[in-house]
């Protein structure tokens, strides 16, 4: 039995095989801005991503993640609350049946209809895999889609959708680069979290962007259009793939802002 989003494999059936679930510093949460605590030595975040190094899109089941060569520092994330440099590795996104949920993080209780995922991992360690069991391993950029405006830059993901609707399907994405999807003010809230699929490892920087991006009521139906079910099995649309806030257990949110 593998983990889902369903009710019989779902959040709440998880820390069945990771009892990691319950642990003190478990991802996502609900950030109350009034309750964020500024800090004047949090650096601006340093983004610096090579277009060349995106490879390709897939559907795995549980999202779609557009997958990154990480062989080199061409792609990578610096400064803000982190130190040294952190590799894009992939990102992907969460997203919800109606565009009243879908997004992990939530704003003083506000949900969004979806939530970009940017993974990095430290390059102090060897590999991604490394990283990712190391209290200082990963760091994820999350980006909330606000229902507005079609966003252009979104669209070109959305536009491969038809050869990637399975899961387990996968096609080249070459050229795209990441950083178009990058609210204009990289204002942020950080905290110390985890993976927030399974294996829910606790070794995220989180760096939650206070801007939105905006995203169309027709391109959320784009992402609604996926499955999570592969070729040839009865078909689930892959919808409400999303993990609810965890307790914070005492946790500080810092902001980058005032
Ligand atoms: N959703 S998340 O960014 O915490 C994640 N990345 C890889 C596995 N889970
Ligand atoms: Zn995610």
């Amino acid at each position: 039995m593998s983990w889902g989003y369903a009710s019989h494999n779902g959040p709440d059936k998880w820390a069945d095989n990771f009892p990691v679930a319950n642990g003190p510093r478990q991802s996502p949460i609900d950030i109350v801005p009034a309750q964020a605590v500024y800090d004047s030595s949090l650096k601006p975040l340093n983004i610096k991503y090579d277009p060349s190094t995106s490879m390709d899109i897939l559907n795995n089941g549980h999202s779609f993640q557009v997958t990154f060569a990480d062989d080199t520092d061409s792609s990578s994330l610096r400064d803000g609350p982190i130190s040294g440099v952190y590799r894009l590795k992939q990102f992907h996104f969460h997203w919800g049946a109606s565009d009243d949920k879908g997004s992990e993080h939530t704003v003083a209780g506000a949900k969004f209809p979806a939530e970009l995922h940017l993974v990095h991992w430290n390059t102090k360690y060897p590999s991604f895999g490394e990283a990712a069991s190391k209290p200082d391993g990963l760091a994820v950029v999350g980006v909330f889609l606000k229902p507005g405006d079609a966003n252009p830059n979104l669209q070109k993901v959305l536009d491969c959708f038809d050869s990637i609707k399975a899961k387990g399907k996968q096609t080249s994405f070459t050229g795209f680069d990441p950083a178009c999807l990058l609210p204009a003010s990289l204002n942020y809230w950080t905290y110390d979290g985890s993976l927030t699929t399974p294996p829910l490892l606790e070794s995220v920087t989180w760096i939650v962007c206070k801007e939105t991006i905006s995203v169309s009521p027709e391109q959320m139906a784009r992402f609604r259009s996926l499955l999570f079910t592969p070729e040839g099995e009865a078909e689930c649309c892959m919808v409400d793939n999303y993990r609810p806030p965890q307790p914070l257990k005492g946790r500080a949110v810092r902001a980058s802002f005032q």
